[in-house]
C-alpha cells in the first residue's frame, strides 16, 4: 500500500536545451517555450489539486524558476525550498557547451550515445581552456562543494552517488514526517533517483528520457519502495513525443 507520495519534474526547456547544447552545471536560463512548460506544469499540478509542504531543487536557475512557477500557479510561493547542488544536473564535462549534434560529427554517434546514457562512463573532465570552465568550476556558489566531491565530469553513476545521499539524509526523511514534496530538477540528476527507485539495469536507465515540464508522481510503500512509479501528469501521445524529442537531440537516434 502506498504510504508516501512525491512529485518531480525536469525543468522547462532551457535555452541550451533549445540550441542543442551540452549544458550540465552551466547556468542557462529557462527559453520562451521552457517559461510555458513550467506554467504548464503548475496548471497541471493545481488541476490535479497538489499542494507541496516542501520544495527541493538544484542551485540552476533552469530548476529553480521551474519550480517557482509552479509554486505560483498553485499559490504556495511561501513553503520553504531548499536549494542544493546535490541536485544538480550531471556535470557534462568537456562537452559542456558543445552542440551535441556537432558532437556525434565530431566524435561518432556511438561515442556521444556513451558520453549521454551509459551508466558509468563520464565525458571527458572539463578543461581550463573550455570556455565556461571559469564560471562553472569557480563560480563562488559552489563554495559549499566538499572539494574532494566537486567533479570536473559526472557518469550517471557519479551523478547517484552524490545525489542520494540527498534523497537518503534530506527527503526520506521528511518525507517521514508526512511531508508532501516537490523535486524540480534535471534529466540526468532525476534519472539517477528514478533508477535507484525503480531498481532499473544499467540497459533499463539508458533507455530512458525525461521530457522538460512534465510533473511525474511516485507512490512509496513503507519501505520506500514504488507502489506506483513515473507516473506522468500529462497524456501519453504528448509525453512519448517529448521524450522522443530528448533522445533525438543527436540526430535521430531513438535511445
Ligand atoms: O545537460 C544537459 O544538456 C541536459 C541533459 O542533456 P542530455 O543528457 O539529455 O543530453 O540537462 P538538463 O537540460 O536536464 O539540465
Amino acid at each position: 500500500m502506498a504510504k508516501y507520495e512525491i512529485v518531480m519534474v525536469r525543468h522547462g526547456e532551457s535555452q541550451w536545451n533549445q540550441q542543442n547544447l551540452f549544458c550540465g552545471w552551466f547556468d542557462a536560463d529557462l527559453s520562451e517555450a521552457g517559461v510555458a512548460e513550467a506554467a504548464a506544469a503548475g496548471q497541471a499540478l493545481k488541476n490535479a489539486n497538489y499542494k507541496f509542504d516542501a520544495a527541493h531543487t538544484s542551485l540552476l536557475q533552469r530548476a529553480n524558476k521551474t519550480c517557482n512557477s509552479i509554486l505560483e500557479a498553485l499559490g504556495q510561493q511561501d513553503i520553504p525550498i531548499n536549494y542544493t547542488w546535490r541536485l544538480n544536473e550531471r556535470h557534462y564535462g568537456d562537452l559542456t557547451g558543445q552542440n551535441k549534434k556537432e558532437a556525434v560529427e565530431k566524435f561518432g554517434a556511438d561515442q556521444v550515445q556513451i558520453w549521454r546514457r551509459s551508466f558509468a562512463t563520464p565525458p571527458p573532465a572539463i578543461l581550463e581552456a573550455n570556455a565556461y570552465f571559469e564560471t562553472i568550476q569557480k563560480n563562488p556558489k559552489y563554495k559549499d562543494v566538499p572539494a574532494e566531491e566537486f567533479p570536473a565530469c559526472e557518469s550517471l553513476e557519479l551523478t547517484i552517488k552524490r545525489t542520494l545521499p540527498y534523497w537518503n539524509d534530506v527527503i526520506v526523511p521528511q518525507l517521514k514526517e508526512g511531508k508532501k514534496l516537490l523535486i524540480a530538477a534535471h534529466g540526468n540528476s532525476l534519472r539517477g533517483i528514478v533508477k535507484y527507485l525503480d531498481d532499473m539495469t544499467e540497459d533499463q536507465i539508458m533507455g530512458l528520457n525525461l521530457p522538460t515540464g512534465i510533473p511525474f508522481v511516485y507512490e512509496l510503500d513503507e519501505n520506500f519502495k514504488p507502489v506506483v512509479s513515473m507516473k506522468f501528469l500529462g497524456d501519453e501521445e504528448t509525453v512519448k513525443a517529448a521524450m522522443e524529442k530528448v533522445a533525438a537531440q543527436t540526430g535521430g537516434a531513438k535511445k
